[in-house]
């Protein structure tokens, strides 16, 4: 699990790996430069392309000199320096990084204070300006420059972290970024990268590592984490011998009616493909032939309007309700009743949620250890309206502890929240899976984790990884442009296997 660090905290990190390395912060700074000129170099090689390095006074301008110097001795032929002399600080890393690009004969030239931007010609700009030392929104030259930048739709390379944008904390609607293609970051996202908002800022992010003392980060006090995959591979489980679908659970799909029977039928095969020993799926009787004739490997427990279904609650092991199930008093009735007489952990998804949401009285009934899965309206409708995703952050860390429930908030970076007050980023799914039905069946497969007796954390992190990775394993390849949830519901079996080879 990778600790993701405030700026203030990615600070603590690099004064510590100097102290205890140890290592010069000069140095620290050529390692740094080094790590973003050899990704530079891979993937931008036509070194007849003109470069302005942009450089503020701070080490992110540091950087910036640095890696004019290193991109001059790799050859790259038409390199200009542009230094924002906005500030009378400089660092001292910056100054001596100005003495070593000086004697290269690179060409600089200085923007001082209230001076009209230097026409900007070149093909890539490379923003070394602010960096993670960004303390407050941008304005006056910085902005001015930083408007007129983006005006010109150069290609931008950021190193770090873009000029004005701020890795922790809400990112305003009106702030200044200067917009990169691509940020070239150290050591790790940040946590800011991971949401929503950030897209219109940062086209694609590459983390380089700078070799920033592990234990110490690994040490830090901190509620986010990236998942990566050799956490999941420690907690996905191997098929055992002499096992049977008793092993693995019974679940209960409550989902569907006559209209939205396919999202009862994508969930359910999905929690038989992620290997729940049996699937039942509480529907309709208008879905009845459907899922005979789609699925026969699931079994029947059908529901009318008018009264509650005769559901033997101890003969299952979890249940996923929701998808596509509809709302109204029926399904009111029947959510109080899974609370009153299902003492397990559930999974709620889709309308169950939305009925929670209008009868906020079942929040409190929710059984502990459960697990919503909300996309960003459904989360607004159960918990109010939102302006940031850093505000749905920190409200789903509240009512995740609150309420003693797992909360699952669906976006490009599936973010769980635990009771235990923690955010977990996934790692894995791509804009294909943008198709509805897809959370159906995230629902289906964390229904069948929990039901194999994974506990609610482990099925939510190894659910939403698993889901995005079958994405990212039909999709990414071909570069399909969608990916169809019955797709990715087959593939399923082949993502687990390669997890567990
Ligand atoms: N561990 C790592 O990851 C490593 C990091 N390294 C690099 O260091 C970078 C961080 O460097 P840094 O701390 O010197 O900050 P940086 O971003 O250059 O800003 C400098 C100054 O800008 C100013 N300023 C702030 N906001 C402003 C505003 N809105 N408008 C105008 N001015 C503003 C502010 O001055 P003040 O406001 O205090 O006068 C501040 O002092 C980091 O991103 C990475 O590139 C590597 O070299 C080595 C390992
Ligand atoms: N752009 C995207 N990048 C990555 N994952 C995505 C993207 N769009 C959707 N997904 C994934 O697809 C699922 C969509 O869920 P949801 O909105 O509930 O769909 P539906 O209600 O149609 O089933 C979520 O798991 C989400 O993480
Ligand atoms: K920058």
């Amino acid at each position: 699990m990778l600790p993701l660090l405030t700026s203030k905290q990615i600070h603590e990190a690099d004064a510590y790996t100097i102290t205890h390395e140890p290592i010069s912060s000069i140095d620290l700074m050529e390692r740094a430069s080094k790590a973003f000129v050899g990704w530079f170099i891979n993937h931008f090689q036509d070194k007849q392309q003109s470069i302005a390095v942009y450089c503020g006074t701070g080490n992110n301008g540091g950087d910036g000199l640095a890696i004019a110097r290193l991109l001059h001795e790799h050859g790259y032929k038409k390199l200009q320096i542009k230094i924002t002399r906005f500030s009378e600080k400089a660092s001292n890393d910056f100054n001596t990084n100005l003495k070593r690009v000086v004697k290269t004969n690179v060409p600089i030239a200085e923007i001082q204070p209230g001076q009209e931007p230097l026409k900007e010609s070149a093909d890539i700009i490379i923003d070394a300006m602010l960096g993670s030392g960004l303390n407050k929104p941008l304005e006056g030259d910085y902005k001015y420059l930083v408007d007129y930048l983006n005006s010109i739709d150069k290609t931008v390379v950021a190193v770090d972290i873009p000029t004005g944008f701020f890795t922790d904390g809400e990112i305003t609607k009106d702030a200044t970024v200067l917009k990169a293609d691509l940020a070239i970051t150290f050591q790790q996202p940040k946590v800011n990268f991971l949401l929503p908002e950030s897209g219109q800022y940062i086209g694609c992010c590459e983390v380089v590592k700078i070799g920033l003392d592990e234990t110490f980060l690994n040490s830090i006090d901190t509620p986010y984490f990236y998942v990566e995959e050799k956490d999941i591979r420690r907690i996905i489980k191997p098929r055992k011998r002499f096992s049977n679908k008793g092993t693995y659970g019974h679940a209960l799909i409550v989902a569907g009616k006559e209209k939205t029977m396919g999202a009862a039928l994508l969930c359910a095969s999905a929690c038989a493909h992620t290997g729940a020993g049996l699937t039942t799926a509480c529907i309709p009787q208008s879905g009845l032939i459907a899922l005979n004739t789609s699925m026969p490997e699931i079994m029947a427990l059908l529901r009318n309007a008018d009264e509650l279904p005769d559901i033997e609650w101890d003969k299952f092991s979890t249940m996923g309700i929701g998808p596509g199930l509809g709302k109204g008093n029926s399904i009111l009735k029947l959510l109080t009743a899974i609370f009153e007489n299902f003492d397990k952990p559930v999974i709620i998804d889709a309308d169950a949620l939305n009925v929670i949401s209008d009868n906020h009285q079942l929040v409190s009934k929710i059984t502990k250890g459960s697990i919503l899965t909300p996309h960003m309206k459904e989360f607004d409708r159960l918990f109010g309206e939102h302006t940031s995703w850093w505000q749905r952050l920190q409200t789903a860390k509240l009512k995740a502890k609150e309420l003693g429930i797992y909360i699952i908030l669906k976006n490009d970076y599936t973010i769980v929240a635990t009771p235990d007050e923690k955010l977990y980023f996934n790692s894995t799914s791509n804009a294909a899976m943008a198709s509805g039905g897809m959370g159906d069946v995230l629902t289906g497969v964390i229904t069948s984790l929990l039901a194999q007796k994974y506990s609610p954390l482990d099925a939510c992190l190894l659910g939403v990884y698993i889901h995005g990775k079958a994405g990212d394993e039909l999709a990414l390849p071909s570069r399909l442009h969608v990916v169809l949830p019955s797709r990715l519901i087959s593939q399923i079996p082949v993502t687990m296997a390669k997890l567990k080879a």
